[in-house]
């Protein structure tokens, strides 16, 4: 189920990343774009060796069995992060192999070391990211925080989600969102309980997360909410398979600039988007700034009220107030479920290590409480042991959002050129056999007292543990995953 799971991709950055596709997908749109790959050759192969640039590509370790056109498209296979670690196990070095992926040169990183290098030693070069066309019209061209190139643009949204989106004591203030939607979870699964019912915990889990981002982003004021809700897993949803298809552009980026195949890839695109912004456009209309959801004594306003308050004072327009927006939807909810997911069924494929999770929260929890607090969570070491150690076998972002160099770059004796995707494998990293022992094995015991990587954390520091990357594109979810997972 999990590694499924990992492939149906359902985060944001977990689409974005999938670069590498799935060799069926692959060989079915070749098919039917045959027509149009001796058209490709000729955009594919000009300029092949005979630049400065290609010279220093030419240097870089990669698989000797590149094709025509496709180059090593047909080495990545349908789980596109386990190839790629394999592929750089065989022939990269360092932690470091280039692809052809098509006609893009894509250097994979897959070491603590080589990510170091990319997103500490030299972060400012590599900071960069480069939209598509199925991102310009998803994020309305490419404005929200995660596809806007690095740049002025890009730093003002992301002081605006760090400093008055994703703060501590914003999330905080969501406490009775996260309470309210826990109890749900727990009547529902109680009722089947009883019941003698299966419960399918996966779609529990992720409608769960939904809700929670749902009301955080728009409150509970605006449009009927179960309405709404589902209404944004399905775009979400849609969403994540757009970008996690094959886009012809994302390889051939000269033939994707060609007006009839952009047409043909951006037909649906166009589509979802419509929707989104019917849905965004009612959302925003319901707000004015001075509307607040109230509960109890406390005001507390969401994240539409939040921007549109902000909104002259860091220039955004309707379309960037948009951007945001859809990139908290995208990016909040089924990382956060999947974390939960994988948890749940690591605890219960080794009952052991269940019971001495419930021995720590019955032992912190008094007698009679029915339900955990917020309060709680800060003295059990072991849950939290358990969530990193999921985040180190199961990060829900596999590959990160692509990075693209802005400058020529030295790592581990060569030189990448300006103008480079970089693809960052989480996944191999938190695997790595020389950062860690029994690298597969799922041993939450690794971060308690007395480990040697009891204090590994994930604040971006330690680069054998990157669940949420590092550097300036480290992800600004920490917080809110905090509150959701635990
Ligand atoms: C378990 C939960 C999550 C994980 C493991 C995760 C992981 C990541 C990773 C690995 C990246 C890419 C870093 C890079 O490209 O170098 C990223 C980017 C991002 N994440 Fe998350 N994320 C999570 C939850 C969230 C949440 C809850 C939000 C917001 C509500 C969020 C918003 C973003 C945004 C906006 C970016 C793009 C940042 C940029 O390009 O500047 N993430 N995340």
């Amino acid at each position: 189920m999990a590694e499924a799971l990992v492939q149906s991709g359902l985060h944001l950055h977990e689409q974005l990343m999938s670069t590498a596709h799935p060799r069926q997908a692959l060989v079915v749109s070749l098919l039917v774009l045959c027509p149009l790959l001796l058209l490709l050759a000729r955009f594919a192969t000009t300029g092949k060796a005979t630049t400065s640039r290609e010279r220093l590509l030419a240097k870089l370790p990669s698989p000797p069995t590149r094709l025509p056109v496709i180059g090593h498209l047909h080495l990545v296979g349908s789980l596109p992060h386990v190839s790629l670690r394999d592929l750089v196990e065989r022939h990269g070095h360092g932690g470091l192999m280039l692809l052809r992926l098509g006609a893009v040169p894509t250097l994979v990183v897959s070491s603590p070391r080589a990510a170091q290098a990319v997103l500490r030693t030299h972060d400012h070069a590599f900071a960069s990211r480069k939209g598509s066309a199925v991102t310009d019209i998803l994020f309305y061209g490419s404005s929200d925080i995660a596809f806007s190139p690095y740049g002025e643009h890009w730093r003002n949204i992301r002081k605006i989600v760090t400093t008055q989106l994703l703060t501590v004591k914003k999330v905080r203030a969501y406490r009775f969102v996260r309470e309210h939607e826990v109890r749900l979870v727990m009547e529902k699964t109680g009722e089947a309980a009883a019941m003698g019912k299966a419960v399918d915990l996966s779609g529990l889990l992720l409608f769960f997360t939904n809700e929670i981002m749902c009301n955080i982003v728009s409150g509970k004021l605006f449009m009927e909410e179960g309405r709404r809700n589902k209404l944004f897993r399905e775009l979400t949803e849609a969403n994540s398979k757009l970008l996690g298809g094959f886009n012809l552009e994302d390889y051939f980026p000269s033939m994707g600039r060609l007006g009839v195949v952009r047409k043909v890839v951006c037909a649906k695109a166009k589509k979802v988007s419509k929707r989104w912004d019917d849905l965004l456009d009612r959302l925003i209309d319901g707000h004015d700034s001075k509307s607040v959801a109230n509960h109890g004594d406390e005001k507390i306003s969401d994240l539409i009220d939040v921007l549109l308050s902000i909104q002259q004072q860091y220039g955004l327009t309707r379309d960037n107030v948009k951007a945001i927006l859809v990139d908290m939807f995208q990016a909040g909810t089924d990382t956060s479920s999947i974390v939960l997911e994988y948890a749940m069924a690591e605890l219960m494929r080794k009952p052991r290590l269940m019971e001495k999770l419930q021995a720590e929260v019955r032992g912190i929890v008094p007698r009679g409480n029915d339900m955990v607090t917020e309060d709680d969570l800060n003295s059990m070491s072991y849950l939290k042991a358990v969530i990193k150690e999921t985040l180190r076998l199961h990060p829900p972002v596999v590959l990160f959002v692509p990075h693209l160099s802005l400058a020529d770059c030295d790592i581990e004796g060569y030189t990448i050129p300006a103008g480079t995707r970089v693809i960052i494998n989480g996944w191999a990293i938190g695997r790595d056999t020389s950062s860690w022992e029994r690298a597969d094995e799922f041993v939450p015991e690794r971060f308690m007292e007395g480990s040697s990587t009891a204090n590994v954390d994930y604040s971006g520091n330690d680069f054998l543990f990157l669940p949420f990357g590092s550097g300036r594109r480290m992800c600004p979810g920490t917080v809110p995953l905090h509150s959701n997972t635990r």
